[in-house]
């Protein structure tokens, strides 16, 4: 299999959706033009960390793993197996690195779910670092929402990991079996929101002033909200504001981080507009689900349906992949934003 990484998007989940897609179907694998469409191209330590951890997971051998490589050979050994792993992405860098862990989790997470056996997996980085899931929105959104495709598996949060120092863990339980498909065109009426405004080595009245500041907030668009402050210890100091939006059907994750400069009460704002936006859409998934979805939906035994708050570039790309792989169809309807998925070739898995 050859894939081109400079497709679509261009960007890190091109790799990640490949190796995945590797490790499983067992398909030796070139990735060329790696995260071409990025500022930085190639191999960041984050990838690098992903490509030896689907590589650990099926013994494969590799060419071209180096930070900047924009070429890769990955051939794996043998199945995927389960069992108890360690992955540090500050290990890829000299000198340390806060590259997203969340990142490396997706890609070795439904190898190991679809394999015999349970796993144990400890992860290091950053968990919660922009562009990427943090890990509060995989605990909370992503593997509810995998839960309910019948992958089993749960995350815990050991250390928070903030950019740019990183030295986040977290672990990762799993317990293999298979996945099945999903319909989510209706999201249903919202339960409730609720929320963690947290900071680390920082004064408790920041989590206090965020948490506030949001619950007003959402309180005045007439929504149920509930955020709590959190002040923990940290390597760091580190805030952020992370919500999750309860539908009777569906969640949505939605999040913002602080900064020096940035007040408490306008992290607030951001994580709560962009939670605002997506409820106005009246979507079923929000933007992120809608990409990260797509792999679960394409190894699943029955076909999927969803509907997305956004057509994104990442859904369009990811969906290609995909279909490089021949493992599903995917057909976005991008007028009334539904994703139907088909899974076609059981027989290459496993
Ligand atoms: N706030 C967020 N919440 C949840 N998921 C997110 C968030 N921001 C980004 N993501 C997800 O993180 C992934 C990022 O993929 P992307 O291809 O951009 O890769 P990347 O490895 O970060 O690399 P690159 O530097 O190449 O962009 C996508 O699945 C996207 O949906």
């Amino acid at each position: 299999m050859i894939i081109d990484g400079s497709y679509g998007e261009g960007g890190g989940q091109i790799l990640r959706t490949s190796l995945s897609l590797a490790a499983i179907t067992g398909k030796p694998l070139q990735i060329n033009r790696i995260r071409a469409g990025r500022e930085k191209p190639g191999l960041a330590a984050q990838h690098l960390t992903a490509v030896r951890a689907a590589a650990a997971i099926c013994h494969a051998q590799v060419k071209g793993d180096a930070l900047g490589s924009m070429t890769l050979e990955f051939v794996p050994g043998n199945f995927v197996q389960a069992g108890s792993y360690t992955f540090d992405v500050s290990e890829a860098l000299p000198g340390g690195s806060a590259g997203a862990l969340a990142l490396v989790l997706q890609t070795i997470l439904l190898p190991l779910a679809l394999a015999d056996g349970d796993s144990e997996v400890t992860l290091r980085g950053g968990t919660h670092v922009s562009h990427s899931p943090s890990i509060t929105y995989i605990e909370q959104v992503y593997l509810p929402m995998l839960q309910q495709m019948g992958v089993q598996a749960e995350v815990e949060l050991k250390a928070w990991g903030w950019y740019p120092r990183g030295g986040g863990e977290v672990k990762l339980l799993i317990r293999g079996g298979s996945i099945s498909g999903i319909n989510l065109v209706e999201r249903g009426d919202l339960v409730g929101v609720r929320g963690l405004a947290v900071v680390t080595e920082l004064p408790s009245h920041i989590p206090q002033r965020m948490a506030m500041r949001a619950e007003n907030l959402l309180r005045e668009a007439q929504l149920k909200a509930n955020v709590q402050p959190l002040r923990a210890k940290g390597v760091a100091p580190g805030a952020g504001l992370f919500l999750t939006a309860e539908y009777e059907n569906t969640l949505a994750g939605f999040g913002a981080l602080g900064r020096l400069g940035l007040a408490a009460e306008t992290v607030a704002s951001i994580a709560c507009e962009e939670m605002l936006r997506f409820h106005a859409t009246g979507a079923a998934l929000d933007e992120h689900l809608a990409d990260q979805l797509l792999l679960p939906a394409a190894l699943a035994s029955e076909k999927s349906e969803y509907q997305v708050a956004v057509v994104s570039r990442h859904l369009k790309t990811n969906a290609w992949v995909i279909e490089q792989f021949e493992l599903a169809q995917v057909t976005v309807d991008e007028v009334e934003k539904k994703v139907a998925i088909a899974p076609v070739i059981k027989q290459t898995i496993k």
